[in-house]
């Protein structure tokens, strides 16, 4: 080769892959460092979910937590070439490493749905879980935001509301029940309806996360699709039930893992953006709430720099969705009261 091609090759452009993965560190150079550690990192949703977030570059620090598993988790997805440190922590004496320093945990730790069952039938177990996860988080980043995948969520985020309280380290504005899925679901299906792609689609699913409890406002949704009322109800059912028709489909091998990793990354994300100084970051998130008489309630959020900055109203309800909203309130008043039984029960010990 002689010197002029020599020199050519050196001043070769980089090619976009290059372009892009630079793109991606000095981004994650710039970004504000957050360590997020997910809790239940080897299951169906931990383990792609904690893919998607070594893939966002405001993670400088993934913490990986599973009482099995975590350790291949781990060096699999550390040999991903994005900015994110993967770290790892297995077992209850481990958990003070995992969550040290975090500003973000998300908790989808825990048995999942089988068919036949309800999202209730899983309290026994998934609620000493998420008692045990959130003592761990009241000692070791009381100020971190938690992101509950857990269910029943509408009793799993209320079980987190009294463990912290006890503690003392209760903030409202940082505890986030992850009904997320629901929205994606609505505007998945709604898209469809209206033949537009889902990301010109905005429906705010309110309420709680589990069958009736999960109230869709369709006449609230944009673009307008003019719908029957039993066309309407339909599609709101089909909403409700959603997570059951996956449960059936996965014919005992558990519920839905790959659009709940994608969900909570988004939500993820969120929180991470917001946290960093961005404003008019909104997500529907089912948190404390005076929107209506049940202390816990889904509905949209304006996510600040401390968590949620403003709780958005319910709007106007049609006929059919304020019939809902009044069926849904015994079954959700009872699941939050269930939730703040356990912990004041002491049934779970503390680990
Ligand atoms: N909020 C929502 O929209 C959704 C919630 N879920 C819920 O998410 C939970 C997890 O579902 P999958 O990932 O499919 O279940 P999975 O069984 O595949 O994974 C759960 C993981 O949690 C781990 N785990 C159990 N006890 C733990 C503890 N004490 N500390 C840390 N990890 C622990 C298990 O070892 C397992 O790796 C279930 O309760 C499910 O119902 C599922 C889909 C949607
Ligand atoms: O249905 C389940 O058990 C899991 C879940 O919460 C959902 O997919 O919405």
């Amino acid at each position: 080769m002689d010197r002029i091609a020599r020199l050519e090759a050196h001043l070769r452009p980089i090619d976009q892959p290059q372009v892009a993965s630079i793109e991606r560190q000095q981004t994650a150079m710039s970004a504000p460092k957050a360590k997020v550690a997910v809790l239940g990192a080897g299951g169906g949703i931990g383990q792609p979910l904690a893919m998607l977030m070594k893939m966002n570059p405001l993670v400088s620090d993934l913490s990986l937590y599973d009482v099995v598993g975590t350790p291949g988790v781990a060096a699999d997805l550390a040999h991903i070439d994005t900015a994110a440190k993967v770290t790892c922590a297995t077992g209850p004496e481990e958990l003070s490493k995992a969550l040290y320093g975090c500003h973000l945990v998300i908790i989808p730790a825990g048995v999942p749905r089988k068919p036949g069952m309800t999202r209730d039938d899983l309290f026994n177990i998934n609620a000493g879980i998420v008692q045990g996860l959130c003592e761990g988080i009241s000692k070791y980043c009381p100020k971190a935001w938690v992101a509950i995948i857990s269910n029943p969520v509408n009793s799993t985020v209320p079980i987190a509301a009294e463990v912290f309280k006890k503690a003392g380290t209760y903030d409202a504005k940082k505890l986030l029940g992850v009904s997320k899925l629901d929205v994606c679901r609505a505007k998945a299906f709604w898209a469809e309806l209206a033949g537009v792609i889902p990301a010109k689609v905005d429906v705010p699913v309110v309420g709680g996360h589990a069958g009736v409890t999960i109230l869709p406002l369709l006449s609230q949704a944009t673009p307008k699709v003019d719908l029957a009322k039993d066309k309407a109800k339909a599609l709101m059912e089909r909403i409700q039930n959603a997570g059951t028709e996956v449960v059936e489909a996965k014919a005992g091998k558990g519920s839905a893992t790959l659009s709940m990793a994608y969900a909570a990354a988004e939500f993820g994300n969120s929180c991470l953006r917001a946290m960093a100084g961005e404003s008019n970051i909104t997500e529907c998130a089912y948190i404390e709430s005076n929107v209506t008489d049940l202390p816990f309630f889904a509905t949209k959020v304006t996510l600040g720099p401390d968590g949620v900055q403003d709780v958005g109203s319910l709007g106007r309800l049609n006929e059919l969705e304020q019939e809902n909203l009044e069926a849904l309130k015994a079954e959700l008043r009872g699941s939050i009261q269930k939730g703040i039984d356990f912990v004041a029960s002491g049934k779970a010990g503390s680990k």
